[in-house]
């Protein structure tokens, strides 16, 4: 199975991208933003140790946890965000690596997983080509304030939560620019599934594929079961 890593930055098209994947090209993709979304829903796991952590001062009066207000303390503070991460990380990393082995085992080709800390967690190192959604600083931040309605410094204060935009660009197998209009976007993405879909495996991905894996299984049962065989009727 081949594993991309689609990452970039708040606001820089991630889900946009994924969504084409998914709705145009008919390519599954796992999504780390749900998941921890529903890592942190009422009475989970990943809730209770977030509000061991945080309180119940980040509570909305029915109990669920009022994401704006957490949002505004962890993304203020890398001490607190890297006690969300702390609490959340393992949660998000079992969830996500339990959906790659339900894709592995149903035999998909291709499997996107849109992340948006990829490099940060160094969960680039298992996914390969590593493709980037950049855009230029100046609409990465009005895009972030048009669609959640925040301040400059809110705005400003979750971009810089993370690596930049432009260091990833660095590190990336593919870059899709993402500043001008959506078809833009839309040629790009074709022509980077074209790659995706149609490129040799390489010689990780053919020992990590289920056919590989499966083979090397079946070998070492039935040498076993022959090895047991035999050495009963010699003894
Ligand atoms: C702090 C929370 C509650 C704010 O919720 P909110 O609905 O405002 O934002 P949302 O979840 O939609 O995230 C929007 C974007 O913020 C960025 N972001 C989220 N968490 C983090 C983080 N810990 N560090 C840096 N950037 C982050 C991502 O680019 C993400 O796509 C939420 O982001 C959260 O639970 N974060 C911790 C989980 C996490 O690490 N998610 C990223 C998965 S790799
Ligand atoms: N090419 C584009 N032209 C105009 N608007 C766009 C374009 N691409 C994305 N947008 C808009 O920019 C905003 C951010 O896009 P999107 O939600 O896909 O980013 P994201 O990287 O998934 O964000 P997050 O990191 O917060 O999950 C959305 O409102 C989206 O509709």
């Amino acid at each position: 199975m081949r594993v991309v890593g689609l990452t970039g930055g708040i606001a820089s098209g991630k889900s946009t991208v994924s969504k084409e994947l998914r709705d145009g090209s008919g390519l599954p993709v796992v999504d780390a933003d749900k998941i921890a979304r529903a890592a942190l829903r009422k009475n989970t796991p990943g809730y209770k140790r977030v509000l061991k952590i945080f309180g119940k001062g980040i509570l909305l009066p029915d109990g669920n946890v009022d994401r704006e207000k957490l949002g505004n303390i962890v993304f203020a503070d890398p001490a607190q965000r890297k006690l969300l991460d702390r609490a959340l990380g393992p949660v998000i990393a079992r969830t996500m690596l339990w959906d790659v082995l339900k894709h592995w085992i149903a035999g998909t080709p291709v499997l996107v997983l849109d992340v948006p800390l990829l490099f940060e967690t160094g969960m680039d190192r298992y996914t390969s080509p590593v493709v980037v959604v950049w855009v230029d600083a100046d609409t990465e931040e009005e895009r972030l304030i048009a669609r959640d309605g925040l301040s400059q410094e809110q705005a400003r204060n979750r971009i810089n939560s993370q690596r930049s935009l432009d260091w990833k660009r660095e590190k990336a197998d593919i870059v899709i620019d993402n500043s001008g209009s959506l078809e833009l976007t839309q040629q790009q993405i074709q022509e980077f599934v074209e790659k995706i879909t149609t490129a040799p495996l390489s010689w990780k991905e053919m020992l990590c594929s289920r056919n590989f894996v499966g083979s090397v299984v079946a070998v070492a049962i039935a040498s076993s079961l022959c090895w047991r065989l035999c050495s009963k009727r010699d003894a």
